[in-house]
């Protein structure tokens, strides 16, 4: 399709009817015109009966698909009649004049044409509205980045940020409500026992409305947060969603709470090993995973090329809810000599553990420099609010603010929102973790404990049993 263009020069007059002319190529503009002008010539020519009775039969399939399929009658019908509507009656009628306005014009050479950024595609969804653009030579998605303030704006959208597509277009995303002000209530259990769920447990939602995926299988996580930014959340979330593999024994987890168990002691039924008052034996912990992170390593060597969660080889999660204060404030005179313990142990798990199935969930609750040595060991990073822009770099990786993570402005009474890099989005997604309160986190420990609470088991030496098979077992096992 040609590009809207006007041989005047864009100061000069206005080509409206060449406009007009122009927008009936599109069969968004065309087709509602010519079901409009069928209807009234049916109408006037035969009878208004049959436009009536269709009408009615189909408000109620509408009707009917709403109550009965609210997801599907939202996502095929709801938010197409709403892209549509947005894209003819609130960004067309502006565009022209907004790319004019913001400097997003170009003249052409020989025929002195002025041709600009044009919308091709709009989706809409509750929230968000992503409008995909056709750039003429001579802009690029960064010229749209730079504006993206300036959309933002016009556009009355509360938070506005650019995204890759194909060369020569970009997605212009416009973040219109904020579905995340409400808190989230706990993600419900799930019933069946799905071993890929490790690469993807839901604990939470994203600005764009979708769950909130976060692996723990292959990774290790980092949260960072000021003091109820909501740390806790992402933790419980995160052991909530695994609390049917830990019952089952496909996941076993060691807990250190140095902060003297003020978080984790609520669930300390679902560890295996949970240390939160004497510092020694949260070194020794640690000591402790990572020799048996080595041993499970030379075991697997040669058996399995992959890791699969098995009863007998279970993903062992370490969480340790405060690093710095075990990595740089240990007290005391053996303190010092203790942090070098604590960082050749969980530099062995971070560099080591992704293989044979041992993960690290870390928060921190200051990021200062030091936190940048480990940062790029932890794949999976997680900015809750911050005090500063320097930090959200520190804890994303550099240039990530800029990019649109604004950790920093996080309001206080957003508890869990954060954002979050990740592996296929080029800017940094806003999340928000679901609350899960003390008496949910209780009644988990409660109903979820883990077997080897009771009945310690040596996890890596044990006889492995075939992946293959035990990978068709527990795609379709329940939960025990
Ligand atoms: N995801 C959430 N949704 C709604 N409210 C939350 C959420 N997470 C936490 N809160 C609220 O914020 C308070 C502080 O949260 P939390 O203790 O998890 O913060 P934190 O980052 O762990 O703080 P600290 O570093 O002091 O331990 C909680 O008591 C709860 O009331």
């Amino acid at each position: 399709m040609g590009k809207i263009k006007t041989g005047r020069d864009a100061a000069g007059g206005v080509p409206v009817v060449r406009m007009l002319a122009s927008l009936l190529r599109y069969p968004g503009v065309m087709g509602p015109l010519l079901l409009t002008g069928f209807t009234a010539w049916w109408g006037l020519s035969h009878t208004w009966a049959h436009i009536i009775a269709t009408g009615i039969v189909l408000g109620l399939v509408l009707g009917v698909w709403r109550l009965r399929r609210p997801q599907s009658f939202q996502r095929l019908v709801w938010w197409r009649v709403k892209a549509w509507w947005r894209r003819w009656f609130t960004y067309a009628p502006n565009w022209w004049w907004w790319m004019g306005r913001f400097g997003l014009s170009i003249k052409t050479e020989v025929r002195g044409w002025i041709v600009r950024p044009r919308i091709i595609k709009v989706r809409s969804n509750a929230s968000t509205d992503s409008l995909l653009l056709d750039l003429p030579d001579g802009i690029t998605p960064a010229d749209i980045a730079d504006c993206v303030d300036k959309l933002q704006h016009a556009t009355r959208a509360r938070r506005a940020t650019t995204r890759q597509a194909d060369p020569g277009q970009v997605w212009l995303d416009l973040y219109m409500r904020d579905p995340l002000v409400k808190t989230i209530p706990a993600v419900p259990i799930p019933e069946s026992l799905r071993v890929e769920d490790l690469d993807g447990l839901v604990i939470g939602y994203a600005e764009d409305g979708s769950p909130w995926r976060l692996r723990v299988r292959g990774t290790h996580i980092l949260v960072a947060g000021g003091t109820g930014s909501g740390k806790g959340s992402v933790i419980w979330s995160v052991l909530r969603a695994l609390t049917p593999f830990i019952r089952a024994g496909l996941v076993v987890v060691h807990a250190i709470d140095p902060k003297g168990g003020m978080e984790l002691d609520f669930g300390r039924d679902l560890f295996y090993r949970y240390e939160a008052d004497d510092y020694e034996d949260m070194v020794q912990l640690l000591e402790t995973a990572a020799d048996e992170m080595d041993d499970r390593a030379r075991y697997l060597r040669g058996r399995a090329r992959k890791f699969t969660a098995s009863p007998q080889t279970p993903l062992v999660l370490v969480v340790v809810d405060e690093l710095m204060q075990l990595t740089t404030l240990l007290p005391g005179p053996d303190g010092r000599r203790q942090m070098g313990r604590v960082e050749t142990a969980l530099g062995r798990l971070l560099s080591k553990g992704r293989g044979p199935g041992y993960a690290v969930l870390a928060t921190v609750v200051e990021p200062t420099k030091d936190i940048v040595t480990w940062r790029d060991i932890f794949p999976d990073r997680i900015a809750l609010r911050l005090g500063s822009s320097s930090q959200v770099d520190m804890v994303l990786g550099e240039g990530q603010r800029d990019l649109g993570a604004e950790a920093d402005n996080i309001a206080l009474s957003l508890p869990g929102v954060g954002f979050i890099k990740v592996e296929n989005s080029p800017v940094p997604i806003r999340v928000r973790a679901a609350y899960v309160t003390d008496d949910e986190i209780k009644a988990m420990a409660r109903e979820y404990r883990s077997p080897h609470h009771l009945r310690p088991v040596d996890t890596t030496t044990a006889e492995l049993v075939d992946v293959d098979e035990l990978d068709q077992a527990d795609e379709t096992g329940e939960a025990a």
